[in-house]
């Protein structure tokens, strides 16, 4: 059986108790292990399960056997320095199980139209460059990184240049830098500096690159960036193969649609739900995908695990590898985005 979809209630911590808790500012991403969580939450009752609330690695849900261990659990540690957890301080609601069609629609197995523009996709802060590479430079970054040791996930493949990409913390140790990016990917940065849309005296400085190697039919699991890892803009740049990729958002209280902006005026005819956007974006071969802005902070981006894509009335498959190159820039300081709600930065 698959872990219930449990999320955020809109109402205030001391309505509707129930063994669940919804706790921010808590997981991988800030440093706490799923074990010391437990630990913590256990001197309360007996906890059955901790699990990720959202995929930025700063939200957890604690699932007790009983209520009551949760309710004092809630008046323990809510909005309190907690020594055992670093000092830091928790946010703490009791959280609710999803209605069937939000739960339904987070699946992502319902066909949304892909779109093969950026234009169409509206995305703001979200630019595709076709072409973006020759046949010749592809397969020659093709060569330079299969002459390099590949690391193996459990369906993929990757490399780490710069600094290395922690999957567990979704963060970089920023102590521990590997060294510059190599130099077969030097014309393609020079080339991403003249970026259509970037104006001329932003200073990228792109140093760290992760090589993604995705066999047919695997796909990546819905995600924003770690906005305390990394700086604005990501680019990826998409090798071999070609795939969908789709983008989410989700528009809770505070993030009310504006009906003037044409970003939002499909939200009913995308899925039900009201509170969920949802984007497809056909990625060939050779293109360059920049997310900045809304795109890189507030919309989560994935890749549906398909062997074959549906693009309009075309029948794609997806080839015997896509290659994708994604070069960021590791953040020092504070994030300062617009968009805390999404945020795990200290600020
Ligand atoms: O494969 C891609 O194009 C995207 C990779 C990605 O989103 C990531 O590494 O965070
Ligand atoms: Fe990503």
């Amino acid at each position: 059986m698959g872990v219930p979809r449990f999320t955020r209630p809109k109402t205030p911590a001391t309505d509707s108790p129930s063994p669940y808790l919804y706790v921010a500012n808590c997981g991988p991403a800030v440093g706490l292990s799923y074990d010391t969580i437990a630990s913590v939450f256990n001197t309360f009752g007996q906890v059955k399960g901790i699990y990720a609330a959202d995929e930025s690695g700063t939200r957890v849900i604690v699932s007790y056997s009983e209520a009551n261990s949760a309710q004092q659990a809630l008046t323990a540690l809510n909005g309190k320095s907690c020594a055992d957890l670093g000092g830091r301080s928790l946010h703490i609601r009791y959280s609710v199980i999803q209605p069937n069609c939000e739960a339904e629609s987070q699946q992502v197995n319902e066909h949304i139209p892909v779109s093969l523009l950026d234009s169409e996709v509206n995305i703001p802060g979200l630019y595709l460059v076709h072409d973006f590479l020759s046949p010749q430079e592809e397969k020659e970054l093709l060569a330079a990184v299969d002459e390099r040791p590949w690391i193996g996930l459990s369906k993929r493949r990757v490399q780490h240049y710069g600094y290395e990409f922690c999957y567990g913390t979704r963060n970089v140790d920023t102590k521990l830098h590997l060294g510059e990016l190599p130099s077969f990917v030097s014309s393609v940065l020079e080339r991403i500096s003249l970026f259509p849309g970037l104006n001329s005296s932003t200073s990228i400085l792109l140093d760290q690159l992760t090589v993604n190697e995705y066999p047919p039919g695997v796909g990546l699991s819905p995600h924003i960036d770690t906005h305390s890892a990394f700086e604005g803009l990501i680019f990826s740049l998409s090798l071999a193969g070609p795939c969908i990729m789709e983008f989410r958002r989700y528009l809770d209280g505070s993030w009310v649609p504006d009906a003037a902006s044409s970003a939002y005026t499909k939200v009913e005819n995308v899925v039900n739900c009201s509170n969920l956007v949802r984007r497809s974006l056909y990625l060939p071969p050779r293109s360059i995908l920049l997310l900045s802005g809304e795109a890189r902070y507030a919309w989560q981006h994935y890749i549906p695990h398909h062997k074959i894509d549906m693009v309009n009335q075309s029948v794609i498959r997806r080839g015997a590898r896509r290659v994708s190159f994604t070069f960021r820039k590791v953040l020092r300081g504070p994030c300062q985005c617009e968009f805390p709600q999404y945020c795990d930065s200290e600020r």
